[in-house]
């Protein structure tokens, strides 16, 4: 049976979800989406040739709506969604915070919801999801799920009493890397190197320390204690990141990350 996926709100996350499905082998027509925008849904549609929809529309005819706006707009989409959508609707939320409880709340009683932290690398095929079944999910709807977002890279179930802390770690976690490379190139400035051979050197080296992360085996201390030779150069570095409290920024910075994902749960504006 054709299976009709519609991606609501179809914005960064949803388009790089959109593309990496199709690059799977889902069939683009039976593919919908819906935008805010009018020229926002013809360029998804010249891009992808996935059919533009109403959001009613997607309710209505897809068997499976992911739900991809920010968490302060899902309570305004599901208010016009919830006259639509059949109780036999799988229904995916992508957004941060918000507790399949929001959803569960609002539609038909019995609705299954599964609850997604999916991240940027999407884009390229390397994303992170991490996947929760709301009360109403099945282990079917787990899988349609795993199947939909194993499109874009690796997924992991928790259950949703982590998902915040996921949050932080995975679904914000590119951009502790990037911002990490920003930094680095900075410091390749001061060291006077050219800022474009700076960035090439960093980007490398994050590659390669990404690749031995993920296929060594080894443990990031060992890998780390392997850089770090007896009154050489590494150590020193090491000391300062020390001194200037790194790990403990590291460790404060995402239970914020994981503390406003809490506070996005109500789906309001603050
Ligand atoms: N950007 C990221 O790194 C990640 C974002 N997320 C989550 O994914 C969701 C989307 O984030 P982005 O793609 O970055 O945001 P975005 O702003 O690029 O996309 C959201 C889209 O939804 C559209 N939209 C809003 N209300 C709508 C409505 N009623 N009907 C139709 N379209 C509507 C907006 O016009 C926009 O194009 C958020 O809930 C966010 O928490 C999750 C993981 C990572
Ligand atoms: O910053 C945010 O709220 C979104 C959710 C995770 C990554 N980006």
């Amino acid at each position: 049976m054709t299976q009709k996926v519609a991606v609501l709100g179809t914005g960064k996350i949803g388009e790089a979800l959109l593309s990496g499905m199709i690059g799977a082998g889902w069939a683009p027509a039976d593919l919908l989406v819906t935008a805010r925008r009018r020229e926002r849904a013809e360029e998804l549609h010249a891009r992808h040739g996935v059919t533009p929809v109403t959001n009613a529309e997607a309710a209505k005819s897809a068997d499976t709506l992911i739900l991809t706006v920010k968490p302060q707009d899902m309570g305004t989409l599901l208010d016009e969604l919830a006259p639509h959508v059949p109780a036999d609707r799988l229904v995916i939320s992508g957004a941060a915070g918000i507790p399949t409880s929001f959803f569960e709340e609002r539609l038909a009683p019995g609705t299954p919801v599964v609850r997604v932290m999916t991240n940027t690398p999407a884009l390229v095929d390397e994303a992170m999801s991490v996947i929760s079944a709301g009360t109403h999910a099945t282990a079917d709807h787990l899988a349609h799920t795993e199947e939909i977002f194993g499109a874009v890279g690796k997924t992991l179930r928790v259950p949703e009493s982590q998902q915040d802390a996921c949050t932080a770690l995975s679904g914000s976690g590119p951009a502790y890397f990037f911002y990490l490379v920003e930094a680095m190139t900075d410091a390749g400035i001061l060291l006077g190197l050219p800022r474009d051979k700076a960035h090439d050197l960093i980007v490398q080296s994050a590659i390669g320390a990404a690749t031995m992360l993920r296929d060594s085996g080894e443990h990031p201390v060992k890998l780390r204690e392997n850089v770090t030779s007896p009154a050489g150069t590494t150590i020193n570095a090491i000391r300062e990141l020390e001194n200037h409290g790194v790990r403990a920024a590291l460790i404060a910075a995402l239970e914020a990350a994981r503390d406003r994902s809490r506070e996005l749960a109500s789906g309001s504006k603050d």
